[in-house]
Parts: structure tokens; sequence; C-alpha cells
């Protein structure tokens, strides 16, 4: 069996939610975003360990308010992040221990992704090497020129959002990160990264309810999708 480890990046300061604290640290009901998200990797027998990246000084904050209350086993490491998402993955992918084979990335404030999808997304990366979850996109896309008119329509059926989690072999992320590194590209996601270094990425349908975060929208939807599957395991 390969060894797998779940890099979580919960390292950002949520400028465009402006809650009282970062928003990996709310409460959804009674209990931390970040809470929510790391349970999923805990709970998967594929998962070996978790590397948990936060902001430089919540390393201790995040052992005593989230690690110990809700018991979680795997968390092997909690290591500060960087000032970009990019810099706190490379901050991990340094920390992985010497035997993992497979790293899953996947964003902290990511709370509703399932087990299921989760494997999913594994078990194409272990057959083909890169695996990440997106779902087609539901409006139409256009391209805005620098003059704020439209450039052009891409076509709809091809587009995907692109969520995470993000699966590669040990050997391609990392690579990956030191070419961007070196050439100084930057990129939003994992995948690009991953694209760039000649590596092909498969994409695995996601789930529309594995929504990130990011703005107060999100969270009012987060509480509605949290209701829901509480109704759905009560009856
Ligand atoms: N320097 C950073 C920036 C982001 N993240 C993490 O990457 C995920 C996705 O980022 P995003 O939603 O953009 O979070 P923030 O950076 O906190 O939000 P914003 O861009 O609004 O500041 C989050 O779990 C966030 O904590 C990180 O680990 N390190
Ligand atoms: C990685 C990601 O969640 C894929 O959708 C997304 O690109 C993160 O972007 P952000 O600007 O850091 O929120």
């Amino acid at each position: 069996m390969p060894s797998i480890t779940a890099i979580i990046v919960a390292a950002g300061k949520g400028t465009r939610m402006q809650a009282e604290v970062p928003k990996q640290y709310l409460l959804l009901k009674d209990k931390p975003i970040l809470a929510r998200t790391l349970q999923v990797f805990d709970s998967s027998p594929l998962v070996n360990n978790i590397i948990l990246v936060v902001s430089p000084g919540d390393e201790d904050y995040c052992r005593r308010k989230i690690i110990e209350p809700y018991n979680f086993q795997k968390v092997s490491k909690v290591i500060p992040g960087g000032l970009e998402r990019q810099e706190s993955v490379y901050n991990g992918l340094h920390a992985l221990p010497n035997d993992c084979t497979y790293v899953v990335v996947h964003d902290g404030v990511r709370p509703f992704l399932t087990l299921s999808l989760l494997e999913q997304v594994i078990k194409a990366a272990r057959e083909l090497g890169a695996a990440v979850a997106a779902v087609p996109v539901k409006d139409t896309i256009k391209i805005a020129g620098p003059d704020g008119y439209v450039e052009s329509t891409p076509e709809r059926k091809r587009i995907w959002a692109v969520q995470t989690p993000q699966v590669f072999r040990r050997d391609l992320i990392v690579s990956a990160y030191k070419k961007a590194f070196t050439k100084g590209i930057v990129a939003t996601d994992d995948s690009t990264l991953v694209e760039e270094a000649g590596f092909k990425v498969k994409l695995i349908l996601g789930d529309y309810q594995n929504i990130k975060i990011t703005t107060w929208e999100d969270f009012w939807l987060a509480e509605t999708i949290l209701e829901r599957r509480q109704t759905c395991d009560r009856v």
C-alpha cells in the first residue's frame, strides 16, 4: 500500500471574508470549519498522516483549539505557511515524511469533502499520477479584454471549475513545485504547476457541495448544506 500524506493548507488571512477571525477558525454550527475539514482526512482509511499548514504563530492555537479537543490522531506536524497559498503548500512539501509516496493537497476551508470523493481522486492519482476534483461550470464564461469588452466566449462544455482535493505522486508534485520556484511560476492551484511541468492531470467529477468558503455568501451556503446533511442523517 502507498503511504499517503495530506497537506491541509490553512494559513490564509481571509481578506475577502473580513471575519473577526481568519475564516478557517469560524464556527460552522458548533465546530470550527478547519476541524470539519480535518475530520474527513483523520477518518479516511487511505490517509496515513496529515501535515497542517497554518499562519506563523497559530501553531499552538491550532494544537490547543482544533487538534486536541477533537482528538485528531493523524496530524503529525503543524507547520507555518507562507504569504501565498503556493508557498504554504511548498512548506508542506518540505515537511513530507520520507516514506510518503502520494500527496493530497486540500484547502482547510473546504469542509464538505466526502470520503467517497477523496477516495475516487486518490484512486485515479494512484493509477495515473495526478488527479484533481472538478465540476463542470454552470454559467457561460466570457474572457474579458483589458477594456472590459468581451474578447471571446469559450465552449462551456469544456470548462471545469477545479476544486481540491488535488492528488499527485510525490515525485511529480515535488518536481513541479521546484520548477515553479526556479522559474517564478505563480498559480492559484497545485494542478497548474504540475501541468506547467509537463505532466498530465486527470479531472475527476467533484461535488457542487464541496465549496470553498471564500465570502460570506459561501458561509451562508455552508450553513444550509450542513443543515440539510444533518436532516438527511436524522431520517
Ligand atoms: N498564504 C496562504 C493563503 C491561503 N492559504 C489557504 O489556502 C486555502 C484557499 O485559500 P483562500 O480561500 O484564498 O483563503 P485566504 O487566502 O484565507 O482568503 P483571501 O484570499 O480572501 O485572503 C485556504 O484554506 C487558506 O487558508 C494558505 O494556506 N496560505
Ligand atoms: C486551489 C483552489 O481551491 C482550487 O479551486 C483555488 O484555486 C484556491 O484559490 P484561492 O484564490 O487561494 O482561493
